[in-house]
């Protein structure tokens, strides 16, 4: 061992762990032993082995090894020196590279471990003060201390105070020696004048103790602060300090060997405490560090517990005498020096940082740990995550709000239409009830039926009327077609539920005079006058039947007021009080009459108690005799109110949607040359049809009000705060007494009073049974213009956002126009409204799990005329591909005539462009076949629960599809 492999070397083997150095060093006999003729028999063999040479019996060899070979043994005639440079020097020296270390002497009484520890401390001390002397860059504080522990008490030897000192643990330097004296050493002679001081203390000691045997454990510690080179690249150097033990300990001897007693029987007990507590936890250590070493058992290893397999290089020498008389001892030591060669200690470098080093490392380490989080966060975090997450937080909110207003509506209109539902049953019953009645009566079908609309908002209202007598209700207005009307209506649908249209007959009651009408039943006064209806019209409707939401009220029991005897033979053609129509058109003179398809019984007004209103429900006639009662109002003033009949002649308009759910083209075919024909025959002003066809407002307006039944109930608040409207004077004037009569009458104000805006004419008996359902369904004058209206807005808006062409297809083929298709149509308008407003603000919208852009659906788009262009080649022969180039305009001499044509579809707002378009693309991805052809199509019925409507459950499946194909 030895240190002239230089600094390096020290520190390359700190932080490694390395077993402790042990060497024998056995000295000659001495005078004493000589003296006795004792021999010598043990034997350095070579630099590492001793052995035992006296001649051992067999069964002594047996027990006892005769060699022993250790790190190092040192011979009788080896000096000190020698055993210093290469059993102690490298080991004592790392403590100027800030490693702890510790030089051991172990061995009997007066086996030479003074002699031994005295040579390696000067050798070491006279190197550190050399190494300081070389290395004169470096500044050293070096410090001293002296210690003895003696019967388990320790002792200062530097201190001439002789209070035994206390053993503290201190977290981080270990176990120390409280008030132990530190000197700090400033030169060679410094240190010798200290070791004297020490040598005098101790023989003080010694003195006190009257003994000169060495019974105690000193321990020489030097401590050395030294500014290092700059191990972690900071601009100021590092400090070191390191602590070097040079440890005497007492005579290793058994205390039974003391021979003694009392004061040397303890004393000696004690030692071999110390060292009985050292051999265990060399023991220990030698087995691993993982159990329990008794470090504190003893003062002795508490001090040097650092030294014995902790932070500090070790190196153990073992001293033998020998001498024949000492080999039992001399076993023991070898058999110590064994178990002390396998224990490992782990020496690290102890730097003591400065602050501003240790800113600068933790620095250091702060930037290393950043920079791990932003190459670990990049791959989990993407950039902008939060700026995302509000974004998409905001979106969320943004739909959520439109999905609840779109659920509030749904669920109002359902409510809506629950309730007419129900309202319908029980008029269904009642009708049934009535039917039974008539029939017993004997007057069945001798009256067309009336398809009533209800205009009453209240339960259980319309139940009532078939026994309602309506004193006050002056105007009756009943719509019906006249044969040729049906006809002409059959030649301009172009769906055969148009010309199962039922052909409907008036019944006129027409009076000048006002005696109270009474709608009774078998004495009905002008029964012989009435007319039958055209069994050539007889034919079952289909459209008819699937109208759950129809009121046919029978008119049989309408007994009219004898006031109007005439209305047949248009007698009353110069009364204006009543206006009826026949289907004959014999009262085509009349302004009145010749709205065609209304009655109304005018009552005047001193005669307006008597008013009497019965129906009942011909249920063998229901799809043959269908006329439309319309409203029944009170109105002493109509006579007033010419416009009054000119305005139900708009009912007549409203025939167009009678039922109407499929065709628009066939209903504007429907309507026009009906009404055309009667302004020719009646003289109806001009306006009023404009009123009815043209006006665009006046139809918003009451589709608005069809829209919302939703908003009924806000249209009605809004209606009872508003003022007094001149139909609301009018209508309160009327002195209604029944229960009925005020619901009606009062939904009549309320419905006038929305339309405040309306001139007085709209405020007419077609206005005031404006009821949203109602009026869509029996009055079906505003809902196709406005289907087409929000169609229009729907096809642009399809364009606008880039949405999907099988998406536009199916939703245009399944939509034609049925009003309870508004409710869908208004959603998707939404929608697509919503989503055009987010693209423009820049923004995207998640759709589906899909994110939105017009990039991407744009994309979208492209793709599917992509695959539009693929099913071209699939679908259609080489003939039939040919015939639609010609078609769309493309040229059979071009290149990617199926792209130029996929290219080509739904690109116009035009409607007959967009019908073909959805017909090439239902034809395309087979829509025709799997889709359309669905019963609910044409089958329509109004849903008891939304959740049931299959309609909406293809059409959900169709835009999931869709958008998963997209994505
Ligand atoms: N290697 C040696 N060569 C010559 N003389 C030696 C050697 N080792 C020891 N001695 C002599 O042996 C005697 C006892 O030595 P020393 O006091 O060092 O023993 P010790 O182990 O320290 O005993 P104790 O445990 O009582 O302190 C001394 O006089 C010393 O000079």
């Amino acid at each position: 061992m030895g240190v002239d492999g230089g600094e390096e070397q020290i520190q390359e083997r700190a932080g490694c762990e390395e077993r402790i150095y042990v060497s024998i060093r056995l000295r000659p006999l001495n005078e004493n032993e000589i003296a006795r003729n004792d021999v010598s028999d043990w034997e350095c063999i070579n630099e590492n082995t001793i052995i035992y040479r006296d001649n051992l019996s067999v069964s002594e060899r047996s027990m006892y090894p005769t060699a022993y070979t250790f790190d190092r043994v040192f011979s009788p005639d080896c000096s000190t020196r020698q055993v210093y440079e290469q059993g102690a020097k490298e080991v004592a020296l790392s403590v100027v590279s800030g490693i702890n270390s510790s030089v051991f002497a172990y061995g009997q009484t007066s086996s030479g471990k003074t002699f031994t520890m005295s040579g390696i401390t000067e050798y070491t001390m006279a190197d550190i003060y050399d190494y300081i002397e070389r290395h004169k860059e470096r500044k050293f504080i070096m410090k001293f201390s002296a210690l003895e522990i003696y019967n388990e008490s320790v002792r200062d030897l530097i201190s001439a105070d002789s209070t035994p000192l206390r053993l503290l643990d201190d977290p981080e330097r270990g176990t120390v020696v409280e008030r132990l004296t530190e000197e700090t050493v400033k030169d060679r002679n410094h240190f010798g004048e200290l070791l004297s001081v020490c040598e005098a203390q101790r023989q003080i000691g010694e003195t006190s103790l009257n003994e000169t045997s060495s019974r105690s454990h000193q321990i020489l510690r030097v401590t050395i602060e030294s500014s290092a080179r700059d191990f972690l690249g900071n601009d100021k150097p590092s400090t070191l300090t390191a602590t070097v033990n040079f440890v005497d300990l007492a005579g290793s001897e058994r205390a039974s060997q003391t021979q003694s007693a009392g004061t040397r029987l303890k004393e000696g007990c004690h030692i071999n405490r110390s060292l009985l507590t050292l051999g265990t936890v060399i023991r220990k250590l030698r087995k691993g560090k993982n159990g329990h070493v008794p470090y504190r058992d003893s003062k002795l290893t508490r001090i040097l517990q650092s030294s014995l397999g902790g932070n500090a290089r070790t190196a153990i020498i073992c001293t033998l005498s020998p001498a024949r008389t000492h080999v039992e001892q001399s076993r023991n030591t070898l058999l110590f020096a064994s178990c002390a060669k396998e224990v490992t200690t782990n020496a690290q470098v102890n730097v003591v940082m400065s602050d501003r080093a240790l800113v600068k490392q933790l620095q250091m380490e702060l930037a290393r740990l950043q920079d791990e989080l932003r190459s670990a966060g990049t791959a989990f975090i993407p950039p902008h995550f939060a700026a995302l997450l509000r974004e998409k937080d905001l979106e969320i909110e943004k739909l959520k709000q439109v999905i609840i207003e779109l659920s509030q509506q749904l669920n109002r209109a359902w409510s809506e239409v629950e309730g007419l539902r129900r309202r319908q049953q029980a008029v269904g019953d009642e009708r049934l009830v009535k039917q039974e009645r008539s029939s017993t009566a004997g007057v069945d079908n001798q009256y067309p039926k009336l398809r009533v609309q209800n205009t009453c908002d209240y339960e259980n209202s319309l139940t009532e009327i078939p026994v309602l007598a309506v004193p006050q209700c002056r105007a009756v207005s009943v719509r019906s077609f006249t044969p040729s009307q049906a006809s002409d209506r059959q030649s301009f649908s172009s769906e055969e539920s148009f010309t199962q249209l039922p052909v409907l007959r008036v019944n006129i009651s027409h009076g000048t005079s006002s005696p109270p009408i009474n709608f009774g039943g078998s004495d009905l006064p002008y029964k012989e006058n009435e007319e039958r209806v055209d069994e050539s019209f007889d034919d079952p409707c289909k459209e008819v039947k699937c109208i759950e939401s129809e009121l046919r009220i029978r008119y049989a029991d309408l007994n009219m007021p004898v006031a109007n005897p005439n209305r047949y033979d248009n007698a009353n053609r110069s009364s204006p009080g009543l206006n009826t129509n026949s289907y004959d058109n014999s009262n085509a003179s009349s302004p009145a009459i010749n709205a065609a398809t209304s009655v109304l019984t005018d009552v005047d007004n001193e005669d307006k108690a008597n008013l009497a209103f019965r129906s009942t429900l011909s249920k063998e006639q229901k799809e043959l005799d269908s006329v439309h009662l319309d409203y029944i109002i009170s109105s002493s003033e109509k006579l007033s109110y010419p416009w009054l009949v000119e305005k139900d002649i708009s009912g007549c308009s409203s025939l167009k949607l009678t039922r109407s759910r499929s065709c628009e083209e066939g209903v504007t075919g429907l309507i026009s040359p009906w009404c055309e024909s009667e302004e020719k025959n009646s003289h109806i002003p001009i306006w009023h049809k404009r009123d009815v066809t043209e006006s665009p407002g006046s139809i918003q307006r009451k589709f608005c009000a069809f829209k919302y039944s939703f908003r009924s109930e806000m249209s009605r608040n809004s209606s009872q705060n508003s003022s007094k409207s001149d139909a609301d004077n009018e209508l309160q004037a009327q002195n209604v007494t029944t229960p009925n009569e005020k619901k009606f009458a009062d939904r009549a104000v309320q419905v006038t009073e929305t339309e405040q805006d309306h001139t007085l004419a709209e405020k007419t008996v077609k206005d005031v049974g404006l009821d949203p359902i109602q009026d869509d369904m029996g009055s079906p004058s505003g809902w196709p213009l406005e289907f087409d209206k929000i169609r229009g807005e729907i096809i642009e808006l399809w364009h606008v956002c880039h949405i999907s062409l099988v998406y536009r297809t199916y939703f245009f083929l399944l939509f034609k126009g049925d009003p309870k298709d508004y409710i869908y149509m208004e959603v998707e308008l939404r929608r697509l409204s919503f989503l055009k407003d987010t693209f423009s603000q820049g923004n995207h919208i998640v759709e589906d799990g899909q994110i939105l852009t017009p990039d991407s659906s744009m994309k979208a788009l492209n793709r599917e005329r992509h695959m539009l262009s693929q099913q071209m080649q699939k679908r259609f022969s080489e003939g039939e591909r040919e015939n639609l180039f010609r078609k769309w305009g493309i040229g059979l001499d071009t290149k990617n005539r199926r792209l130029q044509l996929a290219h080509l579809l739904w690109t116009d707002t035009n409607m007959q462009h967009n019908a073909e378009s959805a017909a090439l693309v239902a034809k395309l991805v087979g829509l025709a076949e799997q889709e359309m052809t669905s019963n609910e199509l044409f089958k329509l019925k109004f849903p008891t629960k939304p959740r049931t409507s299959k309609k909406f459950d293809n059409f959900k499946r169709i835009r999931n599809l869709i958008s998963i194909l997209q994505h």
